[in-house]
């Protein structure tokens, strides 16, 4: 299926701003959960003050009227009433102490017994401990604050007035729930009451129900605040509507929102600007193939022991239509993915021999390319007349192309041994690529009957370590002596790795970024000529320096102290 650009730019644009939406929305949630958890948080702290002043009220009114109760002295006895006083002057939260019966007092601290004012008392509600409480009763009413008078048995204790107020203006602004195993019923300071289903009141707990906050601190005893509240009040609860404090901090919400938003936006944009990349990648690869859009560099390989450039592999360059490199690793399994890995082959070999089919054809140099196969290369019937062809028509000797086959296109053995076979019939060098990466034994290498190894990257720069390619190493070069096969170091980009090969009495060739990386065509043939002009000018026993092995690299074992197993 292809996707039209402008299908896909829609596509793409929709796609991301949902992904914006989404990361919006997942950071408003977070925002508001941070929002929520510090406004329930500040409701707790205001509601402990609250429940606190109201348990130590219900807790002195229980003492004070039950020592009053407990009086052993004659009714409203001068005894008494000097008992009461002395109540009353050790109490904190009450001004007037007295007896009262069916409404009336009979006698009091703050009265006697003798100046008693006319005064009747209404119950505005009755606890079920027995408390009764009375509201607003003359004479104890102060104007504009409420004044709550508690009963229990045959006493009365009236509130101090400061402590109502107090009560009053944290009530204000609050409202007082009573409690239920699984319900709140809220009370508000209009007197308006809700329920709230399914809360449950913990001691210490805060939370929200439905746009309510609430922050609660129980305490057993406490009493009821409200003014229509029926049965007994267990917890001072502190509330607040969440879409207020939403709304206090909408900026912060904002924040959050495009804090969220603006990853998830960039990120949604650069997977589908890669999905859309890998997506279109074969089609554009096909292109590219057939319309010759491959290019080609060349990277230098070495004689170790001379210095001198002696080949030089082929390695296959693209550029997608959106002029992004896109590495070989990438689309040279993808061109075999789709057939085209042959056509690869065949374009570098092309290329090859129209770039350096000079120093090729010239019979006094022994300069020779390598070309990389794929396990489909081997199997595919076409490979050798397309070399053939392409060599007859160059005028290049089969002898001066090498074909390097990675270990993992030499996994179905009687292919890979059938073809390595043809191919050294017909005069060509065939090398292991990688080697020591995964699939081929030294076992397997004998029936391979390869001409070379090219050792992997991984050992050269395992050299100097402890690692286990590290140690190996020395054992796979000894090794390939023994099978008379030549060894390629590959990946050397340090002076001190090539001494190290170097230092083996073998011929090992490197390949690597010390002597040069993967180069134009126009840079390579430089590289060559002004090694040519040096060597002419050079003589001959004194070559040792030359173009591609810099002054610096130590070419004797001595030069070079190696902490790998093989220098032992
Ligand atoms: N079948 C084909 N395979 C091809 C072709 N062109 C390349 N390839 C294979 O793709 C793999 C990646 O190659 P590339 O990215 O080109 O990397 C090569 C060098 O640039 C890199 N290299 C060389 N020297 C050094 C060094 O000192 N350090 C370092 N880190 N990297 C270095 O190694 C790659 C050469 O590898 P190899 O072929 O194993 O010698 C790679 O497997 C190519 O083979 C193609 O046309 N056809």
């Amino acid at each position: 299926m292809t996707f039209r650009p402008n299908r896909r730019l829609w596509i793409s644009t929709i796609a991301i701003l949902l992904a914006t939406a989404l990361g919006a929305l997942a950071g408003y949630l977070t925002g508001r959960h941070t929002v929520q958890n510090a406004a329930e948080a500040v409701l707790q702290q205001d509601a402990t003050p609250l429940s606190n002043t109201i348990h130590s009220l219900v807790v002195e009114s229980h003492d004070i009227l039950a020592k009053a109760n407990a009086l052993q002295t004659p009714t409203c006895s001068d005894a008494e009433i000097a008992q009461l006083r002395l109540l009353l002057y050790h109490s904190v939260n009450f001004r007037e102490i007295g007896r009262i019966r069916d409404g009336k007092i009979l006698c009091s601290a703050v009265f006697g017994k003798d100046h008693l004012p006319q005064a009747q008392f209404t119950a505005t509600y009755h606890y079920s401990d027995g408390t009764t409480v009375f509201r607003d009763m003359a004479p104890y009413v102060v104007s504009g604050t409420p004044v709550f008078i508690r009963q229990r048995g045959n006493f009365f204790a009236v509130e101090s007035p400061e402590l109502s107020v107090h009560i009053h203006e944290m009530r204000k602004t609050r409202e007082v729930f009573s409690s239920g195993a699984t319900s709140l019923t809220s009370t508000a300071p209009l007197g308006r009451s809700k329920t709230l289903p399914g809360a449950t009141i913990d001691h210490e707990t805060a939370g929200r129900i439905g746009d309510n906050l609430f922050g609660t601190v129980c305490t057993s005893g406490s009493i009821g605040l409200s003014d229509s509240v029926h049965g007994q009040v267990d917890c001072a609860t502190s509330f607040g509507s969440l879409s207020a404090a939403l709304h206090a901090q909408r900026s912060l919400l904002a924040l959050y929102a495009f804090r969220g938003a603006v990853p998830c936006g960039l990120t949604s944009a650069l997977v589908l600007l890669l999905y859309w990349r890998r997506r279109s990648m074969p089609q554009q690869l096909i292109k590219a193939i057939r319309a010759d859009r491959l290019y080609f560099v060349y990277q230098p390989i070495v004689d170790l022991s001379s210095g001198h450039i002696v080949a030089a592999e082929t390695l296959a360059r693209w550029k997608d239509d959106d002029g992004l490199q896109v590495g070989p690793d990438i689309f040279i399994p993808l061109a075999e993915e789709r057939g085209l890995a042959l056509e690869v082959a065949r374009l570098a070999l092309r290329h090859t021999l129209h770039d350096l089919g000079d120093t090729l054809r010239s019979d006094d140099s022994d300069f020779r390319v390598h070309i990389n196969l794929t396990a489909s290369d081997l199997a595919d019937p076409q490979l050798l007349p397309m070399l053939e062809d392409s060599l007859t028509k160059a005028g290049v000797s089969p002898h001066k192309l090498v074909l390097e086959l990675t270990e993992s296109a030499t996994a179905r053995h009687s292919v890979a041994i059938e073809a390595v076979h043809r191919l050294r019939e017909r005069g060509h060098s065939v090398q292991i690529d990688d080697f020591g990466t995964g699939y081929s034994s030294l076992a397997y290498l004998k029936d391979l009957a390869v001409d070379a190894i090219k050792i992997d990257k991984a050992f050269t720069q395992s050299i100097g370590t402890d690692s286990v390619t590290g140690i190996i190493l020395p054992q796979i070069l000894t090794l390939a002596a023994g099978l008379g096969l030549l060894v390629i170091a590959e990946g050397i980009e340090i002076p001190e790795q090539a001494a190290y090969f170097a230092s083996f009495d073998l011929p090992v060739m490197g390949q690597g970024w010390l002597y040069g990386k993967p180069q134009c065509p126009g840079e390579f043939l430089s590289a060559i000529a002004a090694q040519d002009e040096q060597r002419v000018a050079v003589p001959i026993e004194n070559n040792a320096t030359t173009i591609g092995v810099p002054d610096h690299v130590p070419q004797h074992q001595d030069a070079l102290q190696l902490r790998s197993a093989g220098d032992g």
